[in-house]
């Protein structure tokens, strides 16, 4: 692997470099972070600088990983448009920014965007991105955003950068919709009686059972769900609840388009 340019390490930023240090990134690896303490687990392993303006002259990263949040861009991309003359590839996991408002911040076509959305699970290497590679963008350069988008999980490409909308909707953020199940379905057992923390051990600890029944699985989610649901049974009338085109399929259609939409907007 060779040096990367790592701008921002905070939750998705370090969950990404820790990844990429297991798989041998150099120690000549620039961090740029301004909070000291969001890089102290990785101290020795890469150089940090806390800021933009600090990057050693003469180092010319093959990768410039965008990892900062979206409304940083305006400000950081500009700094960091020198880069471009070396050529090296831009890979940015800020939600919402287009490939062509990214080009313009970092004064112009010339440069080599390629525009990814993973989530967090990255952190425990269960991630799951999805890429564009924009206009330019060589063949080298795409097989070294996806070695790097690897790392932490799987990873999938899109030739249509619009998709990549709809993917921070469901993919990016989804985690934190599972991570809501979690809470809604312990406070629901609460409800019933059950004592508050036996209901959280439970709920966290089947989200997390499923997760890996379903990662370990050759069933679809579909079967594995009937496989639990016993004709006339406790489950089937919940599911009754749940399927109900008015809840959630209809609850989850309306939260995904809205992430979707608030995606677009971040474009701006
Ligand atoms: N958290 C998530 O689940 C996901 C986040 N993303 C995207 O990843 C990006 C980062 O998100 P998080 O890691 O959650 O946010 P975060 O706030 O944890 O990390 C951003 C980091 O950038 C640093 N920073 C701010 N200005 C900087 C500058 N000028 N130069 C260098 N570093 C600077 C901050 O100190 C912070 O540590 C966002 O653009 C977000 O859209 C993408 C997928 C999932
Ligand atoms: O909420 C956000 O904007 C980011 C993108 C996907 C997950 N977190």
């Amino acid at each position: 692997m060779p040096p990367l340019l790592l701008i921002g390490c905070g939750k998705m930023g370090g969950a990404m470099l820790a990844g990429w240090l297991e798989q041998g990134l150099p120690p000549e690896t620039v961090v740029v972070e301004p909070y000291a303490e969001a890089v102290s687990a990785f101290a020795g392993r890469v150089r940090h600088v806390a800021s933009i303006a600090e990057i050693p002259a003469d180092f010319a990263p093959a990768a410039v990983i965008l990892a900062t949040k979206p409304q940083e861009a305006p400000n950081a991309l500009p700094q960091l448009a020198r880069f471009v003359a070396s050529a090296p590839v831009f890979v940015s996991i800020m939600a919402g920014k287009t490939v062509a408002g990214m080009q313009a911040l970092l004064g112009g076509e010339a440069a080599r965007v390629v525009r990814a959305m993973p989530n967090t699970p990255a952190a425990v290497r269960q991630g799951f991105t999805v890429g564009f590679a924009g206009p330019g963008v060589t063949a080298g350069q795409k097989a070294l955003a996806d070695q790097l988008l690897r790392a932490v999980g799987d990873a999938a490409w899109v030739d249509d950068e619009a998709l990549i909308d709809p993917v921070t909707a469901v993919s990016g953020g989804g985690p934190a919709y599972v991570f809501l199940l979690v809470e809604v379905m312990a406070a629901a057992g609460v409800a019933q009686g059950l004592p508050a923390d036996l209901a959280m051990r439970m709920a966290r600890a089947t989200v997390a059972g499923s997760g890996a029944l379903l990662a370990a699985s050759p069933q679809d989610a579909a079967t594995l769900r009937k496989n639990v649901t016993s004709p006339k049974g406790t489950t089937e009338r919940a599911l009754a609840v749940l399927m109900d085109e008015a809840a959630w399929p209809d609850i989850m259609k309306k939260a995904i388009a809205a992430a979707t939409a608030r995606s677009r907007e971040l474009a701006g």
